[in-house]
């Protein structure tokens, strides 16, 4: 027995002993010897995993890319194997076609994984699946379908106009409301109606659908997972301890009803022009733009989240921006409500940057500040290595650009962390003006702006298959609210700041209490 015990107790010894060794080793050659070891970063990011790990599992990942190109500068190393880039010709050397075989680097498949049932969805589909996927896709996102999917859209967009008027006429004309939860409601409801056929009656009933609670799970579960993957046989140990069991069952939920929503679908016969109508045209022909159930049911699982949690995202931190900055407001409300004498009149088509060029502004510069998708797309460098920003990097070197980091760099932009639309503007527009709360700023001010590095749907042929609708849908919406309402902090407090918040790549939004109240004038 004391034999048998002190042999547990020297083995035991002997395993973490050359555990130590091995990892004290591989520290030290992370940090001398590896292919990127010359490259500026944080010591422990370069030598460890786990930095970039818990930084990902805290929330804080896209704060501390920031952080660390600030410090570092434009490219920087986050882990033993990945680097982070912040100039607009990284991003095309990383995500636009190479020369050398008319494709992107392919996505890292730590963080691009399959879905649950084995099939890709068209964001992790490798290069042959994803070209036949996009080209299925593209019909939903044409013009031609925005355009016939405008009335569908427009139902929602004025259901939450009334929502919000019938909540402000009951305290005479004011209220106190999250705005951000009435945005997702009317987003969820058209992305319900435009992608499975059927609204989740959110707004209708003014609570969220069963399914809109579970999306939070959703990337906190794949990148809690994705994270602890690195650690061998110690992961499901680490998973178990460190992820909370709501997230793992929230994320389950979420396929289950993914796959029940997306097949009620397909028993379905309609008219309707929704997205499904122009994938479920090729169902059962096997051309170069088929998509198969399964992947129609992985691809319906990306397609929630990545289309409505997104555009509210957007939605809301513009608002939060407007409140924050009321001389902001005033050009945003003036331009709108000079342009437009009913609500009626208000469409697509007329809210584009042409009609209302500061309002596309105010768009564009809170897309900059806070890009819904925010954190580093991860890519693989293909064998024989990679140009990017005019240097050479071995094959198999995870890249990416930090679209936070690059989109508030003071190496890309004047002012990187100030809210000022008129950037976008041409310098004769009556609105580029420098209000009182800005930094001052004349003609020259911006010129020297990387705009192009701002690219909060990528860039490439794996940007957003959506950003034509998103774009659609935000405009439309954003016109009728301010068209509809003043916008201000309710009274002793002070507005929401959008960046306080924490990110798993996307935004975890906490409530957003504002005042709105009707415009009178349109009352
Ligand atoms: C403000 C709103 C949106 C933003 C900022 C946004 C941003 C992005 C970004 C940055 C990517 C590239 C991700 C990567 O390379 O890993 C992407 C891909 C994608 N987005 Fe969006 N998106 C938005 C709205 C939408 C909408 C409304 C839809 C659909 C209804 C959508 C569907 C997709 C799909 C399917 C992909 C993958 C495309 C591919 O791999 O070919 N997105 N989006």
């Amino acid at each position: 027995m004391l034999f048998s015990l002190s042999n547990v107790v020297n083995t035991s010894f002997a395993v973490v002993s050359i555990t130590v060794l091995y990892h004290v080793c591989l520290w030290v050659y992370n940090w001398l010897l590896h292919p990127l070891s010359k490259i500026p970063g944080p010591l422990l990011w370069g030598i460890s995993e786990t930095p970039f790990n818990l930084s990902m599992i805290n929330g804080t990942f896209v704060h501390d890319v920031h952080k660390i190109h600030q410090k570092y500068g434009p490219v920087v190393r986050i882990a033993p194997n990945e680097l982070s880039f912040i100039t607009e010709q990284a991003q095309r050397d990383i995500y636009s076609r190479r020369v050398e075989d008319g494709y992107p680097m392919r996505k890292d498949p730590n963080f691009n994984s399959a879905a649950p049932n084995g099939a890709f969805p068209i964001s992790s589909a490798p290069k042959e699946d994803h070209i036949r996927q996009r080209r299925a896709l593209a019909h939903g996102f044409s013009e031609k379908a925005l355009s016939e999917q405008e009335p569908l859209i427009r139902k929602h967009v004025d259901l939450l106009m009334t929502k919000l008027q019938n909540a402000s006429s009951q305290n005479n004309g004011t209220t106190v409301l999250d705005i951000g939860k009435y945005f997702n409601f009317a987003i969820f409801d058209i992305f319900g109606d435009l992608g499975f056929g059927e609204s989740f009656n959110c707004l209708v009933e003014e609570r969220y659908h069963k399914w809109t609670t579970l999306l939070p799970y959703f990337p906190k579960a794949g990148l809690m997972a994705k994270s602890l993957k690195g650690y061998g046989i110690l992961s499901p140990l680490l998973m178990l301890l460190l992820v909370p069991k709501q997230v793992i069952s929230g994320a389950k939920d979420h396929w289950n009803l993914c796959v029940e929503k997306v097949n009620q679908r397909f028993e379905r016969t309609t008219n309707r022009k929704d997205i499904m109508s122009y994938i479920l045209k090729n169902k059962d022909n096997k051309s170069d733009t088929f998509l198969s159930v399964p992947e129609l049911e992985a691809t319906g699982y990306i397609l929630i989240f990545a289309g409505a949690e997104t555009t509210a995202s957007n939605l809301s931190a513009t608002i939060s921006y407007l409140v924050r900055y009321p001389a902001k407001f005033a050009k945003l409300r003036d331009e709108i409500r000079s342009q437009f004498s009913a609500a009626e009149d208000i469409s697509f088509r007329n809210t584009t940057a042409t009609h209302l060029p500061y309002m596309h502004a105010v768009i564009q510069e809170s897309m900059r500040l806070a890009p819904p998708v925010a954190g580093n797309m991860p890519r693989v460098v293909p064998e024989g290595g990679g140009t990017i920003d005019d240097q050479m990097y071995p094959g198999g070197t995870i890249v990416g650009t930090a679209v936070y980091a690059t989109q508030r760099s003071a190496m890309n932009f004047t002012y990187p962390n100030s809210f000022i639309p008129e950037r976008w503007l041409n310098t004769n527009h009556p609105n580029y003006t420098c209000d009182s709360s800005d930094p001052p700023f004349g003609k020259e001010t911006f010129v020297t702006d990387q705009k192009g590095a701002a690219q909060p749907f990528s860039v490439g042929p794996r940007n957003c298959i959506g950003m034509n609708l998103a774009m659609a849908e935000i405009r439309l919406v954003l016109a009728l609210f301010i068209f509809n309402f003043n916008v201000s902090s309710p009274a002793g407090t002070e507005p929401m700041v959008w960046e306080d918040q924490k990110t798993y790549n996307n935004w975890v939004r906490t409530p957003m209490d504002i005042e709105i109240s009707l415009a009178k004038s349109k009352s």
